[in-house]
């Protein structure tokens, strides 16, 4: 993905998910090998506790030597904030719905997201773009839980497509709108501090349901999206 003119991204060409929800289409959020457990388990210290002065050892360091008599429990303690969305259904958030009577978009940009890739436990970082035009009733959520619904599905082992979708599916789910959009623009650090070692370098996903997926529409929300109006 290249960057627009004014440094963003440029997501004008991206093609939305191909097919409505309901349709009998499965998405990766739900199946396949990008699933993810369905019930949460409590969080284990200890276990985690353990294994980060195991992963000390492996690397060589000394886990009991002044510096470090602290960091396992340190790292229990930060990942499990960092993995709080295994804990929790992020969709629950969106139960704080109210009749409003708007039936026009609700967009909310830039929303700042940090995850961590499941294929490094790296961390990735960047913005989630969600919008989505409401039901016919009006049914709007509050504007905090669309960003309380992508960090729920951030704090978690991740890829950046299940994220998207996650965030997407459980919108449909719970608002029953008639269109969503969702667009991830992030970093991954797996690819800037080691292996291909491309700093700077953005990826984008896109996930679009229902009427959000006519070309018009579309073209709105990106535009309100990425700050082209
Ligand atoms: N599709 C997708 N790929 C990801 C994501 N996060 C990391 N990856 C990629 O996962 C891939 C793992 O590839 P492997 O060949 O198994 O692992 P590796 O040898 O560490 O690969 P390199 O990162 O290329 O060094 C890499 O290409 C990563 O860039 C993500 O969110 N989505
Ligand atoms: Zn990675």
């Amino acid at each position: 993905m290249t960057a627009g003119q004014d440094g963003r991204p440029d997501v004008s060409g991206i093609a939305g998910s191909p097919s409505e929800p309901g349709d009998g289409t499965t998405y990766a959020s739900d199946a396949g090998p990008l699933r993810q457990p369905s019930v949460p388990r409590p969080y284990d210290h200890d276990g985690v506790r353990r294994a980060v002065r195991d992963l000390l050892l492996a690397v060589g360091e000394d886990p009991d030597r002044d510096g470090l008599a602290g960091t396992p429990d340190r790292v229990a303690r930060s990942f499990a904030e960092i993995f709080a969305g295994m804990s929790e259904d992020p969709a629950d958030h969106l139960d704080a719905v109210f009749d409003i009577g708007h039936e026009e978009m609700v967009l909310a940009r830039d929303i700042p997201l940090y995850s961590m890739c499941e294929h490094h436990l790296l961390p990735f970082h960047g913005v989630a773009h969600v919008g989505y035009i409401p039901a016919e009733n009006g049914r709007v959520t509050g504007l905090s839980k669309l960003a309380r619904l992508v960090e729920g599905y951030a704090r978690r082992p991740q890829v950046q497509e299940r994220l998207t979708s996650q965030i997407a599916d459980a919108l449909v789910a719970r608002l029953q709108p008639r269109g969503v959009i969702v667009i991830v623009e992030a970093e991954h650090l797996c690819m800037s501090m080691r292996g291909v070692r491309k700093p700077g370098s953005r990826t984008v996903t896109s996930a679009v349901r229902g009427t959000m997926r006519r070309a018009a529409t579309r073209a709105e929300a990106m535009s309100l999206l990425t700050g082209r109006v």
